[in-house]
């Protein structure tokens, strides 16, 4: 159970289901005057990008991942209920059950367009085109090191294979796209002549891949404005996440007038995976709320990363964007004070955009006067700013011991309110009256801090905000 509905079944008594909100002077989120608004630019695509989903292509390359035929369907169902573009899966030449997979999603009759990813190699083709799929992404390594030490092929070797290859799709009258790969160690001129040849025979998308995760923000931008004024046909960009760039990149590409980005749920991939799809959410909902919130239902965000953390048996992490435990978790007071008067002060993204909820923590030495005034509003008691200062220096002393919890905040606000009620000198907490000695004890009594790292919910001591 959500740690704010236990503490406001045990805490509250008033039969409240949720937590009051903490003010009606919440300011607006910022949509209206957005100073991270994209630069106007006619060739820029952030307000009209398009996903293919990788994480049953991509994400299948994830270290822990096994998904069988019934796991893929589901997951291909929910990326396409969170309303994804296109779903990729691995190519029907991998293996048979990959084949038979494949032609099972087609047959679902999803509104996402099926792709497979195969080799430039007429072999895959030939069963690719068999399965049923919208599309057939190509891919070829075009840099030296994959040319020399994977293929073992030159650029003449390339060009040939990839007009046989795009040809013969062509014909069948489904889309291709041909993509490079480890494009950002490629040669300029090679990546350039042969995405002008495959353009010039129709291609719908030439893809560029970072697949070592080694390219910038900015050199992303450069490659792909350039390639813009080389071919007409759209731009699909694939980031590897190695270097802690792979939202920044696909920024910068839609910016440069890329059109496609590829992503995968959490960012599961090879190594340590690509673009998360959450991640890319985030960017782009302080870009372009309007057609973010239109095209995708964020709502559903948190149960999709769920549904493959599960499947490939890892756990959400703390930080991660939009569903990270702590992701909308407001702790500091000075942070907590600004939150509960306007949440738009310190925080870029609206949690209530994903159906997520945002907590005010306001049960350590580093809580405010306002926080705990809004719990005491929460707690329906009544107490002058003057005692909810008081109260709080007294939470404070404590927090200075031991860690507390939600319900050790309650108690100590309503004993305090009792006492100053009362007339009564009751200690405020049980088994703490003087906090010096009950150090070690408190130290013993916390929990493991990995414990607390692996939860995918706020913490006992955060308070549903609003
Ligand atoms: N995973 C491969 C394939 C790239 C294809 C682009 N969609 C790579 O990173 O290079
Ligand atoms: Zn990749």
């Amino acid at each position: 159970m959500p740690p704010t509905e236990s503490v406001n079944g045990s805490s509250s008594g008033n039969g409240k289901k949720n937590f009051q909100p903490v003010s009606g002077r919440h300011g607006p989120h910022l949509n209206s005057r957005n100073p991270y608004q994209p630069v106007p630019d006619f060739l820029s695509n952030v307000n009209s990008f398009k996903i293919i989903e990788s994480t049953l292509r991509e994400g299948e390359q994830f270290a822990n991942a096994f998904f069988d035929t019934a796991k893929k369907i589901e997951i291909a169902k929910a990326l396409d209920d969170f309303g994804v573009d296109y779903i990729e899966l691995t190519s029907p030449a991998a293996s048979e059950q990959s084949r038979l997979d494949c032609e099972a999603i087609c047959k679902l009759g999803l509104k996402a367009k099926i792709l497979t990813h195969i080799r430039c190699h007429m072999d895959d083709a030939r069963i690719a085109v068999q399965t049923g799929v919208d599309g057939v992404d190509v891919v070829i390594g075009t840099s030296s090191f994959l040319r020399e030490h994977s293929h073992g092929k030159d650029m003449d070797y390339i060009h040939k294979t990839a007009i046989e290859v795009i040809e013969f799709v062509k014909s069948h009258e489904i889309e291709i796209r041909f993509s490079s790969e480890d494009s950002f160690r490629s040669e300029l001129v090679d990546l350039l002549s042969i995405y002008r040849t495959v353009d010039q025979i129709g291609v719908n998308r030439v893809g560029i891949a970072d697949t070592v995760g080694c390219a910038s923000p900015r050199q992303v931008y450069d490659l792909v404005r350039t390639l813009r004024g080389v071919v007409s046909c759209d731009i699909e960009t694939h980031f590897h996440n190695d270097t802690g760039c792979a939202v920044a990149n696909a920024y910068c590409a839609l910016e440069a007038g890329a059109t496609h980005i590829d992503t995968s749920v959490l960012g599961i991939g090879e190594r340590n995976g690509i673009t998360p799809l959450g991640g890319l959410m985030a960017r782009m909902i302080v870009a372009d709320r309007e057609y973010v919130t239109s095209k995708y239902k964020l709502h559903k965000l948190r149960d999709l990363e769920n549904l493959v953390a599960e499947a490939v048996e890892v756990n959400i992490p703390f930080n991660n964007y939009i569903t990270g435990f702590c992701a909308f978790t407001h702790k500091a007071g000075i942070h907590a004070k600004a939150i509960l008067a306007n949440p738009s002060t310190y925080e870029i993204i609206n949690p209530a955009d994903f159906g997520i909820t945002r907590y005010v923590h306001f049960a350590s030495r580093l809580t405010g006067w306002n926080a705990i005034k809004s719990r005491v509003e929460q707690l329906d008691l009544d107490m002058t700013d003057a005692q909810c200062k008081e109260c709080t220096a007294k939470i404070k002393l404590l927090a200075d011991v031991r860690p507390l919890n939600v319900d050790d905040v309650d108690s100590i606000i309503r004993q305090y309110h009792f006492n100053i009620k009362t007339g009564n000198d009751q200690p405020l907490l049980k088994g703490i009256e003087h906090p010096a000695p009950g150090i070690q004890e408190a130290a013993d009594a916390g929990e493991p801090a990995a414990k607390k790292l692996r939860r995918t919910e706020p913490d006992q001591d955060a308070a549903k905000c609003c």
